[in-house]
């Protein structure tokens, strides 16, 4: 059988494929590059480079490598970009996704896979956060992902495509074997900056804000190792294979770092002392997101790399790696 990856080449569709090859899938790479990178798709996969949205295209790849899978991760994901540009993100996000499933519905596909993400929850406020809660997105990018989960809960009731959307907590790392990892050059994440910074290549580190509602006062994170994210979508994906319901599934590990915690670990890992600036919230950060994670775990996902010194220790290993590619 074979899957088709939408956004293979990006941060977490390359280690998506190489999970399902290391599982003896066949991939093929469905891509425009807009983010991601041609050198991030290991050779053993195809690579298409073209639109999740073009139904000509991804009707042909159906029909010629036998796909029986979509897992889409293909979408513009930065949330000051969506606030900024919200139609781009509708079009990307939702438009192109609708195109898809049509044409997944079409070829009667049986299982479609789906990246969403914590923020659908908003300023929720609980604890620990379950699938049942309502869903209060409260920026562009967020009201996309929500909008796509709706099309596939509303498509799965009229059709017999079955879906499995994964809302991901805070995903860091990367690859332990080295094969990939965040390239993003202006990515924002924060276990990603203070890398960057630990190496020097920026100066100095921003804690946007410390006037949470928290322990010590900055958000709190469950940050979720991306091997293991992509091992979430191997135990989705059988799940569907199986003749398993339509789920939602949370993906994180159910415990929660603050922005404090993170930079104590970066700063012990590297051994670098880094200088720690203090400064005013970004707006729009919720206190708290961690996951309620039974589900996930009731269908047997055991994750590997909860630890956050682990987790840390990749992402320095990816940041020297691009620093000695560029340098070469
Ligand atoms: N990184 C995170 O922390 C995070 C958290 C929650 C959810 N997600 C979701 O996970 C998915 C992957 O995110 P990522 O961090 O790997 O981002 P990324 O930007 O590295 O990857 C996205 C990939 O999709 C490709 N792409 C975008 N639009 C496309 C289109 N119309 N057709 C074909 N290819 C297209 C890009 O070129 C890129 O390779 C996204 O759906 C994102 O919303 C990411
Ligand atoms: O330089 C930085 C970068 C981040 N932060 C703080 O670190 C925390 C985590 O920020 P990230 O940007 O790493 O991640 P977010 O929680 O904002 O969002 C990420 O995780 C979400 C799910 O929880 C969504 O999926 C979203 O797409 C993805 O970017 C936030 O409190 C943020 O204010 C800093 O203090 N300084």
């Amino acid at each position: 059988m074979t899957v088709l990856v939408t956004g293979g080449a990006g941060y977490i569709g390359s280690h998506m494929v190489l999970e399902l090859i290391d599982a003896g899938e066949q991939v093929i790479v469905l891509d425009d590059l807009s983010t991601g990178f041609r050198w991030s798709v290991p050779p053993a996969a195809t690579l298409v480079i073209g639109d999740a949205g073009d139904q000509a295209l991804v009707s042909r790849l159906i029909d010629e490598h036998g796909i029986d899978s979509i897992l889409h991760f293909a979408a513009k994901i930065v949330v000051p970009e969506s606030v900024a540009d919200p139609l781009a993100y509708y079009l990307n996000n939702v438009v192109k996704s609708r195109a898809l499933i049509e044409t997944a519905v079409a070829k009667g596909i049986k299982s479609f896979i789906f990246s969403s993400t914590a923020t659908v929850y908003g300023n929720a406020g609980a604890s620990l956060l379950s699938e049942d809660l309502p869903v209060a997105p409260i920026n562009p990018y967020g009201r996309t992902k929500v909008m796509t989960e709706w099309m596939l809960e509303d498509t799965c009731k009229a059709h017999g495509l079955r879906y499995a959307v994964l809302r991901y907590f805070n995903v860091a790392g990367a690859d332990p074997k080295g094969r990939s990892g965040q390239s993003t050059p202006r990515a924002t994440h924060l276990i990603k900056v203070a890398a960057q910074v630990a190496l020097g290549r920026q100066l100095y580190f921003e804690v946007l804000g410390t006037d949470y509602d928290t322990p010590d006062g900055t958000c709190v994170r469950d940050y979720v190792q991306v091997n293991d994210l992509a091992h979430a979508h191997l135990v989705a994906l059988r799940h569907l294979r199986e003749g398993g319901e339509s789920i939602v599934l949370n993906c994180g590990y159910g415990h929660g770092a603050s922005v404090l915690d993170v930079i104590k670990v970066v700063k012990e890992v590297s051994g670098v002392d880094f200088e720690v600036r203090i400064s005013p919230r970004r707006g729009g950060d919720p206190a708290r997101l961690v996951a309620k994670v039974d589900r996930i775990r009731g269908l047997g996902w055991q994750p590997k790399y909860d630890n956050l010194a682990d987790i840390v220790a990749q992402a320095l290993r990816w940041e020297r790696f691009l620093a000695d590619r560029k340098a070469a």
